[in-house]
């Protein structure tokens, strides 16, 4: 079971120096997410929505500002906050059920333990008849399930997904949009997902974040009240409904008036 954990983000700003030159992808973002929120993070290409995802997984460090899990300072990567890529980058030798159990496994989880967590995850993901398969024998959005199920039984209290489903067909992608919605209604954990779907943010969040051409700052911040572990839609309803239509037209105005910065 998840712990309650939530993220501050602390006037955070982000710089990349190369030679030379100098990029500022991220500037002075401060927001907090609560333990549970599924965030779901748009924005015109190039704004910094992976900059943020990589300082949040611990994979670099702010140039200014700081983050916080739990009031502890993020440094680097740790098992609290897994990470979803676009590239679902599973090992081709070792077979689905093996994949999974990788994390635990060089934890040091017993294999009874780490062979019933990853069947939980493979059933709860679709994949429980295919374990035994290795990627190259699974399609593109079977693989991407694939990884969910590696990173959830890896039980991180924070996922955070770096447009998982940008690479899908759409049908595919439906289908794990609704199944990512059933896992953590099932799980409680926190989702950070980015996406460049005004659509998909709308219908996964249960609150959406627009940020502004780089450098990235927070132009909207809403909740949507559609994605509710209480009372599930049907999607093919949900996304018909007049107040899911007005919130998707709000997200897509903020991205497209979001206003250029004089420092980029
Ligand atoms: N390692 C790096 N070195 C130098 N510049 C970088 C690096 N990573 C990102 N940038 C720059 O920082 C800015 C933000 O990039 P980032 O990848 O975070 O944007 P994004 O919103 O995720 O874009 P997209 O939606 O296209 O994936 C861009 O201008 C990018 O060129």
């Amino acid at each position: 079971m998840s712990h309650e954990r939530t993220v501050e983000i602390d006037a955070v700003s982000h710089d990349f120096r190369m030679k030379g030159d100098h990029v500022q992808a991220l500037s002075n973002i401060s927001f907090d997410i609560e333990p549970g929120q599924f965030l779901c993070l748009a924005g015109p290409s190039g704004c910094g929505k992976t900059t943020l995802l990589r300082l949040l997984a611990g994979f670099m460090t702010p140039t200014e500002g700081m983050i916080r899990v739990d009031g502890v300072p993020v440094t680097k990567p740790a098992a609290d906050r897994g990470v979803v890529f676009q590239q679902p980058n599973l090992f081709p030798w070792l077979t689905v059920q093996e994949n999974v159990e990788l994390g635990p496994k060089l934890r040091g989880v017993k294999a009874s333990q780490r062979k019933a967590d990853a069947e939980r995850f493979l059933h709860m993901v679709g994949l429980a008849d295919f374990a035994a398969r290795r990627p190259y024998e699974l399609s593109g959005g079977m693989q991407q399930r694939c990884q969910i199920a590696r990173v959830l039984t890896n039980d991180p209290d924070i996922v955070l997904m770096d447009e998982p489903f940008g690479a899908l067909d759409a049908l595919t992608r439906e289908h794990l949009q609704n199944e990512l919605l059933e896992i953590w209604r099932a799980t409680g954990k926190t989702i950070v997902f980015i996406t460049h779907s005004v659509d998909e943010a709308v219908f996964l969040g249960s609150r959406v974040m627009v940020m502004s051409p780089r450098p990235g700052r927070i132009v909207l911040d809403r909740a949507a009240v559609f994605s509710r572990p209480d009372e599930p839609i049907a999607p093919e309803r949900l996304r018909a409904l007049p107040e899911f239509l007005a919130v998707a037209d709000e997200v897509r105005t903020a991205i497209h008036t979001a206003p250029l910065s004089r420092a980029s």
